[in-house]
């Protein structure tokens, strides 16, 4: 069993703070970036790695400090991510962390992690997490490739009418869910994916 509660949030309105810029920091703040690209993110590490900064450049809500990490970094964050080469410091963090009841995502370190990321499906307005529970994330990623594949790019298109259908409805809330559900279930049934 799964027992991770999944939600999607607005990084826009948070604070987040990645500790480290190596490899798995990229790795991060890119995963970070390519779901929400106006995320407010400061990355502390002692050095970054060139795709790092060039992200930074991309994105003017990123803030980049060349240095090691202080206890002051946490100040007004809601989110950390920590993804230096230095797990006894992502322990002491962790421990900070939680006191202050910040959620943190420790990079490769389950135990320590109050969430993960997931492997995201995207078209469009439609997007899909996937977790394994932390059992596989290269599933995960077999999964996405998968589903990217199967979803047809004129699902967009299909969301759009359904909008504009939902917007022109009358009538109460039990008659407008019960009019898109019939419709929907139409939608389906012909455009069944292959
Ligand atoms: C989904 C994705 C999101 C992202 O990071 O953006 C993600 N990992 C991705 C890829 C990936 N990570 C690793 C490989 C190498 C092969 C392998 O190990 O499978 C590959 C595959 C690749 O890169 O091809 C190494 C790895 N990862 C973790 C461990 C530790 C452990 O398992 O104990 C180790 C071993 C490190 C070591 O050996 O030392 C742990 C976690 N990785 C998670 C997320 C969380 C669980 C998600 C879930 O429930 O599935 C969790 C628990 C915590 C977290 O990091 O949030 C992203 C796919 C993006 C995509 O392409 O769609
Ligand atoms: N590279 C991978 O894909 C991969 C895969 C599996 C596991 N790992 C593990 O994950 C860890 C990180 O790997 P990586 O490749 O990103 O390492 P890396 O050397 O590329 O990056 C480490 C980052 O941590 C920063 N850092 C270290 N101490 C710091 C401090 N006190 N304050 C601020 N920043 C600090 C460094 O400046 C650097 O930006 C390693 O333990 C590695 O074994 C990496």
């Amino acid at each position: 069993m799964n027992y991770l509660f999944p939600v999607f949030l607005k990084l826009e309105h948070l604070n987040t703070l990645v500790v480290g810029g190596g490899n798995v920091g990229e790795e991060k703040l890119s995963a970070i970036l390519r779901n929400s690209p106006k995320a407010k993110v400061t990355v502390v590490a002692t050095y970054f790695k060139e795709e790092v900064v060039e992200l930074a450049k991309k994105h003017t809500t990123v803030t980049l400090e060349e240095r090691s990490f202080e206890y002051d970094d946490l100040e007004g964050k809601q989110v950390v991510i920590l993804a230096t080469d230095n797990r006894a410091l992502h322990e002491e963090i962790k421990a900070e962390t939680s006191q202050r009841g910040i959620l943190t995502n420790v990079a490769d370190t389950p135990d320590l992690c109050d969430f993960y990321l997931g492997s995201v499906v995207q078209k469009g307005d439609l997007k899909i997490g996937i977790s394994t529970n932390g059992k596989s994330p290269t599933l995960a990623k077999r999964i996405r490739e998968y589903l990217e594949e199967a979803l047809p790019d004129e699902i967009q298109e299909l969301m759009d009418g359904l909008t504009a259908f939902r917007n022109q409805l009358k009538g109460d809330f039990a008659v407008k869910v019960k009019e898109l559900n019939a419709l929907t279930q139409k939608v389906m049934k012909s455009k069944k994916v292959q």
